[in-house]
């Protein structure tokens, strides 16, 4: 469809959603419609069938949460063209509907502030009038945690704090790349693994200039976790997202803008009201490290080392086509993790693990100077706060085996002393904030200190 067709559309609606029980297969349909007609499309989100034929009243859960991931995972598709109007399929309770309309503004906001449509965050879903028949109630809080896996030192550090804590955790990740599958492996635990196939007409329309832009990814990953958690019986959903991701990278006509707002605490007491109003799940889903800051998470991370082949947190190793091997060694998230976990580990480990030493390569000194919040702002990509950065800076100035990299010469030189004064106050190894940590689980982190 030409790209001016596809601008002039008003609005986005969701034909239907089918799920086969014998294959895992749920086949998810979507319509922008305008005046020059129809673009449709169909996402498949293959889960892993369980050994045993789940139960009607495990359908009928299952049945709910795929409810929430048919209009979450529309996103995808919406921002290729971002029409007034967004139609939902179902009646939905407040919880649930307040869920949808944050992930359709709040989770898209980035990508309304790069495309400059300022509409995008002011929508409101259109909801069929109708009651939603109460959900069956379903207490998963004491059954194996189902562990998300992205490939990072994050996940490692929540999969390993779960395993040592006892709660026999279950690997689970959402089209497992070769990063993923390593990172299990090093595990030894056997995993669970789910597909998610995009339209690729969608791919067509971007290559022709369709908009495009972020996307609130964890929002969905999230939801196939809580489907295949419910599928094979077993509990919650345990993320691994961390404090900093709660902060806003600035702010745009009164609207805060968040790159990583779907892995914040907003996002996570959304996901879990709504599934418990629209799914009746008691324990559905936290993050084990949100109290913690990402260098806190680092100094954990060098607690532990037979990832030390396999961890990656470059999100260019994760892309759909033309993915790097590993870390690229030259963005924002490789800058900021080598950063990060250098004050923790002999200088020789750091630099086996990203294949390359960032802090003697003074190219890397713009994109430092951004994290340190000397120029620009907080770049658009999952990095810490710059007094994190900050504080890392301060523990490798006192290092021998970092003070005179040429990097850290250079930045130590750059960062204004206010920077300075807050890093020296800061309380970035003290968990603090807003967290939905079970009781049950809050002493698990403790088994890596
Ligand atoms: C890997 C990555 O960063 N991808 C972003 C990038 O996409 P790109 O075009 O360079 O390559 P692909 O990832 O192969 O995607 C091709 C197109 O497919 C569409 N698409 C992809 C996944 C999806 O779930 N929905 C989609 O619509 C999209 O049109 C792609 O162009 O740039 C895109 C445009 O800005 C981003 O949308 C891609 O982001 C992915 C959705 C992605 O997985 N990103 C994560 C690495 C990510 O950003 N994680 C955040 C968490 C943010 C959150 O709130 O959840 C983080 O780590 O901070
Ligand atoms: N493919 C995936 N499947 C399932 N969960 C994922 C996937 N990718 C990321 N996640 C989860 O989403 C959350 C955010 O991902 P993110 O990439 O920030 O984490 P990470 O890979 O663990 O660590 P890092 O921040 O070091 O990259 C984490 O809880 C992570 O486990």
């Amino acid at each position: 469809m030409p790209n001016e067709q596809l601008r002039r559309m008003d609005a986005f609606t969701f034909p239907s959603y089918a799920f086969d029980p014998a294959t895992g297969a749920a086949s998810f349909d979507y319509a922008l419609t305008g005046p020059d007609g129809e673009q449709r499309f169909t996402e498949v989100i293959t889960l892993p069938v369980p050994a045993t034929p789940p139960s009607a009243q495990t359908l009928a859960t299952l049945g709910r949460v795929l409810e929430l991931l048919h209009v979450v995972a529309g996103v995808s598709y919406y921002k290729a063209a971002a029409p007034p109007r967004l139609v939902l399929p179902t009646p939905l309770g407040g919880a649930a509907a307040a869920l949808v309309t944050a992930v359709y503004t709040k989770g898209l906001a980035e990508y309304a502030y790069r495309n400059q449509l300022p509409h995008v965050l002011e929508l409101r879903p259109e909801v069929p009038a109708g009651e939603v028949p109460p959900p069956r109630v379903y207490d998963d809080s004491d059954r194996r945690p189902l562990s998300a896996v992205g490939g990072g030192k994050d996940s490692i550090v929540s999969l390993e704090a779960l395993r040592r804590g006892g709660f026999d955790p279950v690997p689970f990740s959402v089209n497992p790349n070769h990063v993923i599958v390593a990172v299990n492996e090093a595990s030894g635990l056997p995993a669970l693994a789910a597909r998610r196939r995009l339209d690729p007409v969608l791919f067509d329309l971007n290559a022709a200039g369709a908009r495009n832009g972020h996307i609130p990814v964890t929002a969905i990953n999230s939801l196939i976790a809580v489907a295949t958690a419910v599928l094979h019986g077993l509990g919650p959903v345990v993320m691994s997202n961390e404090r900093s991701a709660s902060d806003p990278n600035l702010i745009w006509n009164g609207h805060e803008i968040n790159h990583q707002w779907s892995k914040g605490v907003e996002a996570e007491g959304l996901l879990r009201a709504a599934l418990a109003g629209h799914a009746g799940l008691t324990e559905p889903y936290f993050s084990l490290l949100r109290p913690l800051s990402e260098l806190h998470i680092a100094r954990l991370f060098a607690t532990i080392d037979r990832y030390d082949a396999v961890v990656t947190s470059c999100n260019a190793a994760f892309k759909l086509r033309d993915a790097s091997a590993r870390w690229c060694r030259d963005c924002p998230k490789c800058r900021f993790v080598f950063l990060a976990m250098a004050p923790f580990m002999p200088r020789e480990r750091v630099v086996g693990i990203f294949g390359g030493d960032l802090l003697a390569d003074e190219t890397q000194i713009p994109g430092y100077r951004e994290l340190l919040g000397v120029d620009g702002h907080k770049p658009f990509e999952c990095v810490g706060e710059v007094e994190e950065s900050v504080v890392a800076l301060s523990l490798l100035a006192a290092q021998d085996q970092w003070r005179d990299a040429p990097v850290v010469r250079a930045l130590v030189d750059a960062v204004p002393a206010a920077a300075w004064s807050t890093a020296a106050t800061s309380d970035v190894f003290t968990p603090a904030g807003p967290h939905h940590v079970p009781a049950a689980y809050a002493k698990a982190l403790d088994t890596l200190t």
